[in-house]
Formats: structure tokens, C-alpha cells, sequence
């Protein structure tokens, strides 16, 4: 997975200035960050209503929708993916249960 979407990243980072008539990731980077944005929340929740539908076909469409939309987003920002992944290496093997408790206490 992590292949993947570094090879996305990597796409995505070719297609700035792009030509917009003919790159939808240079349309999207030319329109920017609040449509980005837009784009991206719209996904989650076309990504959310297909799991209430129990499709998965569905889901893995819309999830991969969803993961295209947050690589630009994170290309617009100029945040590199290897962060975002760091971050999750850094929080294996904390329980989810554990962090919230330690939050609350803080
Ligand atoms: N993975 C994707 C990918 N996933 C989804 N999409 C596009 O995302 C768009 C989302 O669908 P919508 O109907 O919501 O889009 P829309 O109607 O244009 O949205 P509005 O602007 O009208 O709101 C569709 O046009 C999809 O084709 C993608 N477009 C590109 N990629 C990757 O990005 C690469 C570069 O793409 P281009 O920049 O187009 O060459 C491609 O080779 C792919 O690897």
C-alpha cells in the first residue's frame, strides 16, 4: 500500500502546473485548497454511506476516492506522505484505549 501511494505522490507532484484541460489532479491543485477540501469531505461521506449500505465494492471505490483526494490535499499543503506515515509508525502498539484514558487525565 504504502508503494502505491508514493507512486500517487509522486504523480501528483508531476501534475502541479500542469495543464488543467487534460490533468484532473492539476485542475483540482489550480482550484485549490477549499475545493480540495471540499472534494475530500464529500468522498468521506460517499466513503460512509456505502459502508452503511454493507457494499463493499462500493466501499473500495469510494476509499480509494478518498485516499486520491487526501494525497492531493497533502501535496497542496506540501506535507510529505513519509510524514503522515511516520506519524502512524510513531503511534503503533498504543492502544487506542490507552491514549484517550492518558489524554483525559492531562
Ligand atoms: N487516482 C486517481 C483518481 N481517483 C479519482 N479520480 C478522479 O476524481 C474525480 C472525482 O469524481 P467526481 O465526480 O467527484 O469529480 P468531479 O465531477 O470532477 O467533481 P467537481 O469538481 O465537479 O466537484 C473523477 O474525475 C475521478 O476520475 C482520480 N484522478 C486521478 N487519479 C490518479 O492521478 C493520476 C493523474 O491524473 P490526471 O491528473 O488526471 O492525469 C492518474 O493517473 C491516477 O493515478
Amino acid at each position: 500500500m504504502a508503494d502505491t501511494l508514493f507512486t500517487l505522490e509522486a504523480t501528483i507532484a508531476a501534475r502541479r502546473g500542469g495543464d488543467p484541460a487534460t490533468s484532473y489532479v492539476a485542475r483540482l491543485l489550480m482550484r485549490g485548497r477549499p475545493k480540495i477540501a471540499q472534494k475530500l469531505g464529500e468522498e468521506a461521506v460517499e466513503t460512509v454511506i456505502a459502508a452503511m449500505r454493507g457494499d463493499k465494492a462500493e466501499v473500495i471505490g469510494e476509499a480509494a476516492d478518498l485516499l486520491f483526494h487526501l494525497a492531493v490535499l497533502l501535496a497542496e499543503m506540501e506535507i510529505p506522505l513519509a510524514d503522515v506515515l511516520a506519524e502512524l509508525d510513531r503511534r503503533e502498539g498504543t492502544s487506542g484505549i490507552a491514549e484517550k484514558a492518558a489524554r483525559a487525565v492531562t
